[in-house]
């Protein structure tokens, strides 16, 4: 766990910061000194987890948005200005899933995960970084991935092309970016229970003990795994780490191997 005040003065936006990784992030920003900006769709989530951060002594501004939408986009970007004069922190963390076979998806739901995961990403990334670059200085963005952004996933064709391309552009904004002091980084996580993916993904128990059975640590990670290592990437302790994607999944997208021995 990184000291309290390692994160002291930064200004940090999570989309997605009203619920599961998200909110978990918040909180750790938060603890460690950050003050943050909620953003989503749904304001009385982002209002639960400001009061929630509020409750332990920290800042937070709620900044109802849809990531989808460029101006709304800008709006977020304006009114964390307006309130704490600086960005320090993007959090692209936002996303949409839903299992569903390739062959039966609908335009209207490839569209609808791609334009969150790829194209929100793309549209907050931009408006930060642009505000960025025309005052001079620099900044950390950090992008929630999948490790299907590698290996494929399949029934999640949507999410997994998306996260690739989430992936390639930060690798490729990393470069492009590095001369104006931006670091952008990726986190990967595995499965990870207590948020919104469970109901889409493993609705079931028997379908989370499936899920759990491919984890070789045998067991799902927690949000709060996902928001120390957040913390850390996007910290003065990981100023020289930039393209990089930080994989935290219990070994999951290894496999399970077919080794016994040690069992
Ligand atoms: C496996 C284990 C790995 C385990 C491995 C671990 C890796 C896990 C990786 C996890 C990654 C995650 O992102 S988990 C994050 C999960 N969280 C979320 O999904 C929360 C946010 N989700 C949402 O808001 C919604 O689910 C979503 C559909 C994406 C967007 O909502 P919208 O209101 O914008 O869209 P809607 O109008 O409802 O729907 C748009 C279209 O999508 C279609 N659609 C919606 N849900 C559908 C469904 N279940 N099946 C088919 N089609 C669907 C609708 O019919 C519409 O198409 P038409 O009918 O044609 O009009
Ligand atoms: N949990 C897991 O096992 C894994 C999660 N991930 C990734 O972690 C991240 C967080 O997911 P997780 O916490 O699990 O799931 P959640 O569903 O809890 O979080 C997704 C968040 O995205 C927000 N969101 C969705 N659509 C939009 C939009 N159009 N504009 C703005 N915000 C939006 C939702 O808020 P609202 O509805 O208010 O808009 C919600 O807070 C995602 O990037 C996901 O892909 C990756 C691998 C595994």
């Amino acid at each position: 766990m990184l000291p309290a005040g390692t994160l002291a003065d930064r200004v940090a936006i999570i989309t997605g910061g009203g619920t599961g990784l998200g909110k978990a992030m918040a909180l750790e920003f938060a603890r460690l000194g950050a003050r943050v900006v909620l953003a989503s769709r749904k304001q009385e989530n982002l209002e639960k987890a400001a009061a929630e951060i509020a409750g332990r002594g920290g800042e937070a501004l709620v900044v109802p948005t849809d990531v989808r939408d460029p101006g709304q986009v800008d709006n977020l970007v304006n009114r964390t200005l307006e309130r704490f004069g600086k960005i320090d922190i993007l959090v692209n963390n936002a996303a949409g899933n839903f299992v569903c076979p390739a062959e039966e998806l609908s335009v209207n739901g490839w569209n609808a995960v791609v334009n969150i995961v790829l194209n929100g990403t793309f549209y907050c990334t931009r408006a930060v970084a642009r505000h960025w670059i025309g005052q001079g200085r620099g900044g950390n963005i950090l992008n929630i991935i999948a490790t299907y952004a590698w290996t494929g996933g399949p029934g999640t064709v949507h999410s997994a092309a998306a996260k690739a391309g989430v992936l390639a552009m930060t690798r490729t904004l990393a470069v492009e970016w590095a001369p104006r002091g931006i670091r952008v980084n990726c986190i990967a996580p595995g499965p990870v229970d207590g948020t919104g993916a469970a109901p889409q993904l493993w609705p079931t128990e028997e379908a989370r003990q499936a899920v759990i059975q491919a984890v070789p640590l045998g067991r799902m990670g927690t949000p709060e795994e996902i928001a120390h290592a957040a913390a850390y990437l996007v910290s003065d302790y990981a100023g020289f780490i930039t393209g990089e994607v930080l994989t935290i999944d219990g070994g999951t997208w290894l496999g399970r191997g077919l080794f016994k021995g040690s069992r």
